[in-house]
C-alpha cells in the first residue's frame, strides 16, 4: 500500500477533521468586525434577519437527515436536533429564541420572519446546506454538521463580547448562543462518532474532509453576501437605476 492508501487512524482522523477550523466563519472578516464591536446597528440586524434563513433550515436538514436513516438507534439521538429549534411542549424552542434576538436587536418579529431581509447569496448557500442533506447518504450529511466543533467557541465569544460591544442589544437577547453553547457540544458528540466509524478508506476519510470544507464553504460564503451588501454596501442590483 502507498503511504496515501493507508487508512489515518481515528486519532489522526479527528485531529484532520478538526485542524478545518482553520477556515471557520470565526475568521471570516464580516465575524472578525462582528466580534471587535465594529459593526453598526444595520449590520448586526442585517447578520441577524439573514442568519434567521439558516436557523429555520436546519431543522428541516435535519428531518431530512432522519428521513435517509433506516437506524432507529441515531434518529432517536437526532430527533433531539430538530426539537431544540423548533421547540417541544413548553420549550418554545432555538428559532423563537433567534427571533427574540432579533427583537433585541431591534428587528421587529415580521421582519425576521417575513424573510424579506434575506440576501439571495444567503439563500443560495443555505438551500445547498438542505439540498445536500436530502441527496447524501445520512452518514454524509451528519459529517455535514461538524462544523459544530466549532461552534461553542463562537457562541462564548459573542456571550463574552456582545454586552461591552454592543450595549444597545437587550442582554436577555443573548439567550439563544447560551443555550447552544452545550446543545452543540452534544451534538457534535454524536456526529463525530458516527463519523469516525463510517468514513474507514482513506479515500473515504478524504471525501469526509471534503464535506467537511463544503459545510465551511456554506458558513463562508453567507458572511461574504453579507459583507458585499452591509460593509461594501453593495447589494444585488444596487447599481442598477
Ligand atoms: O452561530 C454560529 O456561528 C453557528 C454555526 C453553526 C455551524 O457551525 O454550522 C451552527 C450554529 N451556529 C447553530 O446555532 C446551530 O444550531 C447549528 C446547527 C448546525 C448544523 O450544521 O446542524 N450548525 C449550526
Amino acid at each position: 500500500m502507498s503511504q496515501d492508501t493507508i487508512p489515518w487512524s481515528r486519532e489522526e482522523f479527528e485531529a484532520r477533521l478538526r485542524a478545518k477550523e482553520k477556515y471557520y466563519h470565526i475568521h471570516h472578516p464580516y465575524h472578525v468586525l462582528m466580534a471587535s464591536g465594529e459593526l453598526n446597528r444595520e449590520q448586526i440586524q442585517g447578520w441577524v434577519a439573514n442568519r434567521f434563513y439558516y436557523q429555520i433550515t436546519i431543522p428541516r436538514k435535519d428531518s431530512a437527515i432522519m428521513a435517509n436513516c433506516p437506524d432507529r438507534e441515531t434518529r432517536r439521538k437526532w430527533m433531539q436536533r430538530v426539537m431544540d429549534h423548533d421547540g417541544y411542549g413548553d420549550d418554545p424552542g432555538g428559532i423563537e429564541a433567534w427571533i427574540q434576538l432579533g427583537i433585541a436587536c431591534g428587528l421587529s418579529r415580521e421582519d425576521i420572519t417575513s424573510l424579506r431581509h434575506v440576501l439571495p447569496g444567503v439563500r443560495f448557500a443555505v438551500d445547498a446546506y438542505l439540498n445536500f442533506a436530502r441527496t447524501a447518504t445520512w452518514q454524509e450529511a451528519a459529517c455535514s454538521s461538524l462544523t459544530e466543533l466549532f461552534a461553542p467557541t463562537i457562541h462564548k465569544q459573542r456571550l463574552a463580547g456582545w454586552p461591552d460591544l454592543y450595549p444597545w442589544i437587550a442582554a436577555d437577547g443573548l439567550a439563544y448562543f447560551r443555550k447552544r453553547v452545550t446543545q452543540a457540544s452534544r451534538d457534535v458528540e454524536h456526529g463525530i462518532e458516527i463519523t469516525l466509524d463510517h468514513f474507514k478508506t482513506r479515500e473515504q476519510q478524504e471525501r469526509a474532509l471534503e464535506i467537511l470544507q463544503f459545510k465551511l464553504d456554506i458558513l463562508w460564503s453567507m458572511l461574504d453576501a453579507m459583507y458585499l451588501a452591509y460593509v461594501d454596501k453593495k447589494p444585488p442590483y444596487f447599481n442598477i437605476a
